[in-house]
C-alpha cells in the first residue's frame, strides 16, 4: 500500500515538473530550485535546452544534475537577474507562502528568488496547507549558535531537533516542530533577525507566484 502511494506521488511531481517547461523563459537564465520534485524538472530540459543559456542552481545537487545534462550552470556572482525560479516546496498555503528547506537547501534558495522575477512553486497535492506550520519549520544557523537559537525556538513553544547534516554552506539546521504560525511574515522577519541565522525556512515577504500543484485531477495552476 505503502509503495502504491509513492508510485502515485511521483507521478504528481513529474506531472507538474513537465507543466513548468511551459514557464521557462526563452533566451533568459533560469533558476532551478532542490529536490526530489525539481530533480524531475531538471530531467526535463533537455527537452527544451535551446531555450536555456545558461541555469543559476540553489544547491550542489541540482548543479551536479545539471551539469550532468550539459547545462551550463553560472555563479550567483555572475548574474544580476534570473527570469523564472523554478522550485518545490515543503507546505504552501494560501497566500503563496511557503515553509522550505526539507532538503537542507534553504538559504541559497532564497538567494536565488530574492533576484528571480518569477517563482514557479512545483508541488504535488501534499503541498498545499491552508495553515503553515504542521512540516517542522527548517532554520540554518551558523554552528556555534545552534543551542541559543534552539532555545529561542523553544521560547515560542516549539520543539526543536539539530538535524544530522551539514548544508552546502557549511551550516547547520534545526528543524522546529508545533509552531503555530499565525503570521508568516512577521515569524520570518524575528527569526532571521536573531544572531547565528542564517535564514528561516518561511518564504513569506517573497513568497511564490505562480503554483503548479499535482493532483489525482491533472495539474491545476493558481496565479496571483
Ligand atoms: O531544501 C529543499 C527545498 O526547500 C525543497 O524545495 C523542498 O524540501 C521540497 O522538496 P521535495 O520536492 O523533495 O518535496
Amino acid at each position: 500500500m505503502e509503495s502504491l502511494m509513492t508510485i502515485d506521488q511521483n507521478a504528481l511531481k513529474r506531472e507538474v515538473a513537465r507543466a513548468a517547461l511551459a514557464y521557462v523563459e526563452d533566451g533568459r537564465i533560469l533558476g532551478v530550485g532542490t529536490g526530489s520534485t525539481v530533480d524531475c524538472f531538471i530531467d526535463l530540459l533537455p527537452e527544451i535546452r535551446e531555450k536555456i543559456p545558461a541555469c543559476v542552481s540553489s544547491s550542489e545537487r541540482s548543479t551536479k544534475r545539471l551539469e550532468a545534462l550539459g547545462f551550463k550552470v553560472l555563479d550567483m556572482n555572475e548574474v544580476d537577474e534570473i527570469g523564472v525560479y523554478v522550485d518545490g516546496a515543503d507546505e504552501i498555503d494560501p497566500s503563496f507562502a511557503m515553509v522550505k528547506g526539507g532538503g537542507g537547501a534553504l538559504t541559497r534558495e532564497k538567494i536565488v528568488a530574492s533576484i528571480s522575477h518569477r517563482f514557479v512553486c512545483i508541488a504535488d497535492q501534499s503541498k498545499k496547507v491552508e495553515v503553515l506550520g504542521k512540516f517542522p519549520l527548517p532554520v540554518e544557523v551558523i554552528p556555534m549558535a545552534a543551542r541559543a537559537v534552539k532555545a529561542k525556538l523553544e521560547t515560542l513553544g516549539a520543539t526543536v531537533k539539530l538535524r544530522d547534516f551539514v548544508t552546502d554552506n557549511g551550516c547547520s539546521i534545526l528543524d522546529a516542530s508545533g509552531l503555530s504560525i499565525k503570521d508568516a511574515r512577521a515569524l520570518e522577519d524575528e527569526i532571521n533577525a536573531w544572531p547565528g541565522v542564517v535564514t528561516v525556512g518561511l518564504f513569506a515577504n517573497r513568497g511564490a507566484d505562480v503554483l503548479l500543484l499535482g493532483t489525482a485531477e491533472g495539474v491545476k495552476t493558481f496565479e496571483r
